[in-house]
């Protein structure tokens, strides 16, 4: 196993316990042997004294070569909360529960607010650990200061037996192979495909009508997310899954997995291994650096990557002997005639590192576009009046027929319910990068505590700083008074459009800088022609609550709290990616023709 591999972690976790906990207790010993120093009954006591004193040193003299670099670099420290445990454990403590239970990010920003400021230092036992819902600084980490940050050890550590060595586990000249292997599929050409997104729509189309015609409800989060990658699965490797053919989640059907997506068939086993895996990745997370302790002796992703392994490797298998007949016939075929996967087989042999790259751009391209349009749906259930005017313009740009690139270009009110979906609900709310080997600075905050100093602030080298879109998109400051309600029409009044254009960072779902999201035009044209189909076939949604699984309901508790949670129908949850806690289950009712 390579030490990139998932045995890393124990090499590493073991390394930090022997240097905390082993090492200050030997060189104890040493020092005594050697200056015969005899403490009889106080030998055991001050071997182990050792040990916090060997923390205190460290601590101390980490914060004095911090504060000497902060003083050279012309920044301050970022404010650190302060627990009443050592190494802030209540605090950690306190933050893993709350964001297991209390609304999406609502412990962060609980954080900020008593702290009067946008970025802090949770400093976990120890060791620096910061977070960031200022725009400003995650304009810095994604765009202007790229070169001081990456994804990193730690992010590589938490993910590398699931997505091992694809594009979103890699960094520098790994990275850029990735991109550029990844990038000609991602041509205007390519994404026009309409007639693909068409076979899929009809047959998604065909699941609800059916589903309708009986008045029984659907977990729309669960048939998107088939959707998304039956298409995905086409266009990029020329292979249907053809998960829209297979079993539906019903509502009765006791156990409910995160997603509501559980079923007893094969697929329903992927999506649950797809589901699980991500969980254990977020929590791996929560935990922080001494996660691999919990994980010493049994890497719990591990069966459930085994799960998805077993239906992905058929796939590259059969690429990689079909590219070996195509060889040995002579026949080569040229840069448009190949799917993407066909083109990693022809830069690779190696099998495993093709299947983790389909990993990637499948997790890419299936949870994303599914959550968005799974949170359109749910705001065309809350407000039926954007969902008519929606259905208006769609009746008018395109009629009843299939929409072109032209005709969804002209769905401005459509685009405005996207974006307007995609600022409250960004389908990755939370990400981390690290800084480099080499601490560097970030910019003055931005304007939302006005009482925080303006000047930069230091970041540590080697430190994981973790921003979050979802609470930057919602800032009052950034937004205005009104940046918890959905209102598409800010992104059609030009005058409240201005906020926007004048300071594009505020609005990041697709990320930034040179790692921005490579499908975003895939996803905004896929989700257009899906939407159009959807309006074109039914006039009413409904949420059925009655088909929610009781545990997925929003706490009563949410009504007295602050922002989106007072109003909220659902329950947001999320792990690598956003999605509504047991699916969002939604009645439709077919249109009459128009
Ligand atoms: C609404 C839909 C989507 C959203 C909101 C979204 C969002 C994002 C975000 C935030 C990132 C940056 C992740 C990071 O740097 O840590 C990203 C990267 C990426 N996305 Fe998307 N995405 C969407 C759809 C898609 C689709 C449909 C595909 C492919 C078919 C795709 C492919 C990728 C790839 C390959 C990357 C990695 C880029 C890199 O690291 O250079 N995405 N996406």
């Amino acid at each position: 196993m390579t030490l990139a591999g998932h045995a890393n972690y124990r090499f590493r976790i073991l390394k930090d316990i022997l240097q905390a906990l082993v090492v200050p207790p030997v060189l104890v010993s040493l020092c005594c042997r050697t200056l015969n120093l005899r403490f009889g009954w106080w030998s055991i006591p001050a071997h182990l004294l050792a040990i916090p004193l060997a923390v205190f040193i460290r601590v101390q003299y980490s914060d004095f070569v911090q504060a000497r670099e902060a003083r050279q670099l012309g920044a301050r420290p970022i404010p650190r909360v302060v627990g009443k445990w050592p190494g802030n454990i209540d605090v950690m403590l306190k933050l893993k529960k709350g964001l297991a239970s209390q609304y999406i990010c609502e412990p962060f920003l609980d954080l900020f607010e008593e702290y009067q400021c946008t970025t802090l230092n949770t400093r976990f036992l120890w060791v620096d650990n910061i977070i960031t819902m200022d725009q400003e600084h995650s304009k810095c980490v994604l765009a202007t200061g790229f070169g001081h940050f990456w994804r990193g050890t730690a992010q590589r550590e938490r993910l590398e037996n699931f997505l091992g060595d694809g594009i979103f586990n890699r960094d520098d000249e790994k990275w850029k192979y990735h991109r550029s292997l990844a990038r000609p599929f991602f041509t205007r050409n390519r994404i026009s495909d309409f007639e693909l997104f068409e076979k899929y729509t009809d047959r998604t189309m065909t699941v609800l009508s059916n589903l309708a015609s009986r008045n029984e409800p659907c977990n729309v989060q669960d048939l998107f997310a088939r959707f998304t990658i039956d298409a995905a699965s086409d266009f990029l490797f020329g292979h249907n899954l053809d998960t829209l053919s297979k079993k539906l989640p019903v509502s009765t059907s006791g156990f409910q997995s995160d997603r509501g997506a559980t079923t007893d068939d094969s697929w329903g086993t992927f999506a649950q291994a797809f589901e699980a895996v991500q969980r254990i990745i977020t929590m791996r997370g929560r935990t922080g650096f001494i996660w691999p302790i919990f994980e010493l002796f049994d890497d719990k992703t591990a069966p459930h990557v085994d799960v998805i392994k077993r239906w992905l490797d058929p796939l590259v298998k059969q690429t990689l002997d079909r590219k070996a007949l195509a060889h040995k016939s002579g026949i080569r075929s040229t840069m448009e005639e190949r799917t993407f996967l066909e083109h990693l087989a022809d830069s690779t042999e190696d099998a495993g590192m093709i299947r983790d790259q389909l990993l990637n751009v499948l997790l890419a391209a299936r949870d994303t576009t599914a959550c968005l349009l799974t949170y359109v749906t749910y705001f065309m259930a809350l407000y039926p009046s954007i969902a008519a005017k929606m259905r208006r313009e769609v009746l008018d740009v395109c009629g009843n027929n299939p929409p072109t690139h032209e005709g969804i270009r002209k769905l401005k009110y459509v685009k405005a319910v996207l974006d307007e979906t995609l600022r409250l609900y960004p389908p990755v709310p939370l990400n981390s990068r690290q800084t480099r080997p080499q601490p560097c600075t970030l910019p003055p905050p931005d304007r939302t505590y006005l009482t925080e100093s303006r000047q930069p602030l230091y970041l540590p080298k080697s430190t994981t700083i973790w921003y979050s879109s979802l609470l930057t998109q919602r800032n009052k400051e950034l937004w205005g008074p009104d940046a918890d309600e959905f209102d598409p029409e800010r992104w059609i009044d030009p005058q409240r459009l201005a906020r926007f254009t004048s300071n594009p960072m505020m609005f990041t779902p697709f990320s930034a800088g040179p790692r921005i999201c490579i499908g975003q035009n895939y996803a905004y044209n896929e989700a257009s022609f899906f939407l159009v189909r959807l309006l074109q076939r039914f006039d009413t949604f409904t949420l059925a609550t009655d088909a929610q699984p009781p545990s997925s309901l929003p706490p009563a508790e949410w009504k007295l709290g602050r922002g989106r949670q007072r109003v909220e129908m659902i329950y947001p949850d999320a792990t690598m990616t956003l999605f509504i806690k047991g699916g969002l289950w939604i009645r439709m009712k077919n249109a009459h023709p128009h």
